[in-house]
Parts: structure tokens; C-alpha cells; sequence
């Protein structure tokens, strides 16, 4: 059994769907009202893009709920996980966020919590009973649009282990390896550095998890562009976006998930995550 508690968002299909209305208290509080017309000892997925402490909260309620209902067993899947940059405390006076999160999931004691390309291994290691759902498929999903005579461009450290595994699960596409500095004062990118001359009219496509601002690609594409590289893509699981396309029009393709939200009319191609999972 399933239950989308976002209507827009139901990555796995074919599967029998919970009815339920939900809405939000005159003090903001999130409210659910799940239909009984199911049998509890089967197993329950929740799916939920849970982007804010809004969706936490209906998503705590939820569980509260069907657990009432006395549903044992509960496997959530949530695609884009909370926090998951705030993975380490730069500066003292700063939160573990990502630690915050997980520790309210862990105390809803679920069977299984599947998350879509975790950001690093601190999630899943901060998470019981995690599964992270790689990118392999949607990155293979990108290069049958784009055709597969292109180096796959590791943006930074980080991002590294796991497009060695893209590469395999590819056949051996050809990665190039890159390296992002920030200033250690203020945090802001402050260089980056390709680890690969021979890029001459090559089409390039950068592989990462997450699209905030776009810095990173920006600044990585102007460096591709003074290597006379041919055309760039960047294929990013979780979009956010929030500086808008306009800063990215040095790409010549944009392509992400629906795995944080719906990008309609906009400048991007989204593979949803209906077709990976
Ligand atoms: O679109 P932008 O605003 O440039 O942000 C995108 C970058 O941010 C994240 O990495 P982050 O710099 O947090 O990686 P780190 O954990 O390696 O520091 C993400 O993996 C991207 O590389």
C-alpha cells in the first residue's frame, strides 16, 4: 500500500494508493485524516518530498496515525533529504542539521527509509535502516537524450566516489576529475581547477547531487569553456534552483528530478523520478 502525502509527487506506480485528506490547522498545524478502508498488517510506504518542517510535521503526524491504525510495518521514501549539506559543523555556533533530521525519522522506528542520492555518507550513516537510491538510472536516462560521447565531469571531492560508479555502471564513460576551494573566512567559492587538458571540443556533462544558486556550475563551466570543451550539460538529482535558469544559460542542457519540486514551463528537462525507482 501506498501513501503520496504529496498529491503531485507518486514515484511508484502501479501500486494500491490510502486514501486521505489532509490540511492544515488555523495555527498551522498540519492535520491528516487517513480513510480505514485498508488492511493494517500490511505494509505501508509513505512518499514525501519533505522540503521544510511543514512537511516533517505531517509527515510525524502521519506516522502517528497510521500507527494508531495499528500498521506495524512503514517504509518511507523521501527523495531530496533535509539538511543533508549541513553535514558538518563549519563554525562553532552552528547546528548538524542533518543529525536534527534524522534523529526525528529514527525515533518514528520505520521498517526502511529509502532517500534518493544522498548528499554524503553522513546521512545514511545517521539514518537506521536507510537504502539510498543512487543515480545511476538517471544519469543513463540524461545520455540517451544527449548521446554518450561525453566526459563526465566530477565537479568536486565530494562528488567524486560516486561518479567513478556512474562511470562503471555506464561501461566506462570517461570521467574528468575537478576541484572546487572556497575561502576559509567566508565560505564563498573562491576557485576550481580541471585535472584534464585534453578537452578540445569535447561535450562535457557535470554530475552532481544538488543545484542551489548554480555557483559551482557556473564557475566550473567557465573553466571547461577557457579548455576550448564543446558543449555542456549539467545533470543535477535534486534542483532547487533558487537563482532561476538564467544564471545557468551557459549550458546547453539542464536536467534534474522532480525529487525537490515540479518544474513546469521552466528551462530544465526533469526525468521524474517514476521512471528511476
Ligand atoms: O548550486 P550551488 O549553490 O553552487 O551548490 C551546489 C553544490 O553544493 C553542494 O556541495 P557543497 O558545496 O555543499 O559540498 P561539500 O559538502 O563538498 O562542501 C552540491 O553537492 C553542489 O556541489
Amino acid at each position: 500500500m501506498i501513501l503520496n502525502l504529496d498529491p503531485k509527487f507518486a514515484p511508484f506506480q502501479n501500486q494500491e494508493e490510502i486514501k486521505f485528506q489532509s490540511f492544515t490547522f488555523s495555527g498551522g498545524e498540519p492535520h491528516i485524516k487517513i480513510a480505514p478502508d485498508f488492511d493494517p498488517n500490511e505494509k505501508v510506504t509513505i512518499t514525501h518530498r519533505l522540503n521544510s518542517f511543514n512537511d516533517l510535521g505531517l509527515l510525524c503526524v502521519t506516522v502517528d496515525a497510521l500507527r494508531r491504525m495499528d500498521v506495524k510495518i512503514i517504509d518511507l521514501f523521501i527523495p531530496y533529504f533535509p539538511a543533508a549539506r549541513q553535514d558538518r559543523v563549519m563554525i562553532p555556533g552552528e547546528p548538524l542539521s542533518v543529525k536534527v533530521y534524522a534523529d526525528i525519522i529514527n525515533a518514528m522506528q520505520l521498517n526502511k527509509v529509502f532517500v534518493f542520492d544522498a548528499h554524503s555518507e553522513v546521512t545514511p550513516a545517521l539514518l537506521n535502516n536507510s537504502t539510498v537510491i543512487p543515480n545511476y538510472t538517471f544519469i543513463k536516462e540524461v545520455l540517451n537524450k544527449i548521446g554518450e560521447n561525453v566526459k563526465l565531469i566530477s565537479p568536486d571531492g565530494g562528488a567524486l566516489k560516486k561518479i567513478y560508479k556512474v562511470s562503471e555502471f555506464l561501461g566506462g564513460v570517461e570521467v574528468v576529475e575537478c576541484s572546487k576551494s572556497r575561502d576559509v573566512k567566508t565560505g564563498k567559492l573562491s576557485g576550481f581547477k580541471v585535472y584534464n587538458d585534453d578537452l578540445q571540443g569535447m561535450d562535457c556533462l557535470i554530475v552532481d547531487d544538488i543545484c542551489d544558486g548554480g555557483g559551482t556550475f557556473v564557475g566550473l563551466a567557465e573553466e571547461l569553456k577557457k579548455k576550448n570543451a564543446g558543449k555542456l550539460y549539467l545533470a543535477v538529482s535534486h534542483g532547487i534552483f533558487n537563482k532561476g535558469f538564467e544564471v545557468l544559460n551557459c549550458f546547453d542542457g539542464i536536467f534534474t528530478t522532480n525529487s525537490f519540486k515540479d518544474f513546469e514551463g521552466e528551462s530544465v528537462q526533469v526525468i521524474r523520478l517514476e521512471n528511476l525507482v
